[in-house]
């Protein structure tokens, strides 16, 4: 089926085609995960099939993975390229530090692995997912399955002695069976409402046995990207303090439909 874009898909859309002016010829580029990053695979693809761009892609996911093979991106694993010139990825939030929470898709351990292995990280999103402080968006946590009950139980005691709202957790389900991360991991959802602190909340949770990576994404996005449904954009670059207003010309109105939403 085909079906015009939503507003907020052109505002993904809008951003995706921006952060893909990063890429350039040859270079190693960290593939995102989630409905904003499948836009810029697209995107990448086109840049490919219409100007002879040559890139390699790295998936953060199995799901990216199969769509940039899908639209002819060219993947290799992280062992495979060791260090990337350009990550682009979407988040769940972003503050006005360009700190992010991540892990809405579940993809948040290859993700944060492959933006550390880059040069630079481009993110890229919509109005709906800026914040002031970060926490509105619960924070994913991935643990190992085993004894999951007991780092769960780990965390929200720990939660107890850091500055946040909410202290609950959950575990994602699929269905009625746990989520389970590409690693073959459980994700528990922290329902915090307000961080004030992620820094400190970042190292207090990855100090806990059976927890392997949280969800902030702090000091790694170099340049933000918003795209609006209007068309105009903001380039948001953190180390030149930089912020930048255009506007994306999108009259080929053959990428603006979409065969199936993700
Ligand atoms: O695990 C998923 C990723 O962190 C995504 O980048 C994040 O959830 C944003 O996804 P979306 O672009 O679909 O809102």
């Amino acid at each position: 089926m085909t079906a015009a874009l939503s507003p907020i898909d052109k505002a993904k859309y809008i951003a995706a085609r921006r952060a893909v002016e990063f890429v350039e010829d040859g270079m190693r580029v960290g593939l995102g995960t989630g409905s904003t990053a499948a836009w810029m695979v697209r995107c990448l693809g086109e840049l490919i099939r219409d100007e002879g761009m040559k890139i390699t892609g790295v998936a953060t996911s199995a799901r990216t993975a199969e769509l940039a093979r899908e639209v002819g991106v060219p993947v290799k694993t992280l062992d495979e390229v060791r260090w990337l010139d350009l990550t682009i990825d979407g988040a769940d939030e972003y503050d006005p530090n360009l700190n992010l929470i991540k892990g809405g898709g579940g993809a948040l351990l290859h993700e944060k692995i492959v933006a550390t292995a880059s040069d630079q990280m481009v993110v890229i999103a919509d109005l709906s997912k800026q914040v002031d402080t970060l926490g509105a968006f619960p924070l994913p946590v991935e643990v190992i399955p085993f004894g999951w009950q007991t780092t769960k139980a780990l965390i929200e005691e720990m939660l107890s002695n850091v500055d946040v709202l909410g202290r609950s957790a959950s575990l994602r389900l699929n269905g009625a069976e746990p989520y389970c991360s590409d690693q073959g991991n459980f994700i528990l959802d922290l329902h915090l409402r307000r961080i004030a602190n992620p820094a400190q909340l970042s190292l207090v949770l990855n100090q806990i046995p059976g927890v392997v990576e949280n969800g902030l994404f702090l000091d790694i996005c170099d340049v933000l990207v918003i795209g609006n449904a209007d068309g105009t954009v903001e380039v948001r670059d953190i180390n030149n303090g930089t912020v930048e207003h255009e506007r994306i010309d999108i009259t080929d109105t053959e990428n603006l439909f979409v065969d199936s939403a993700e």
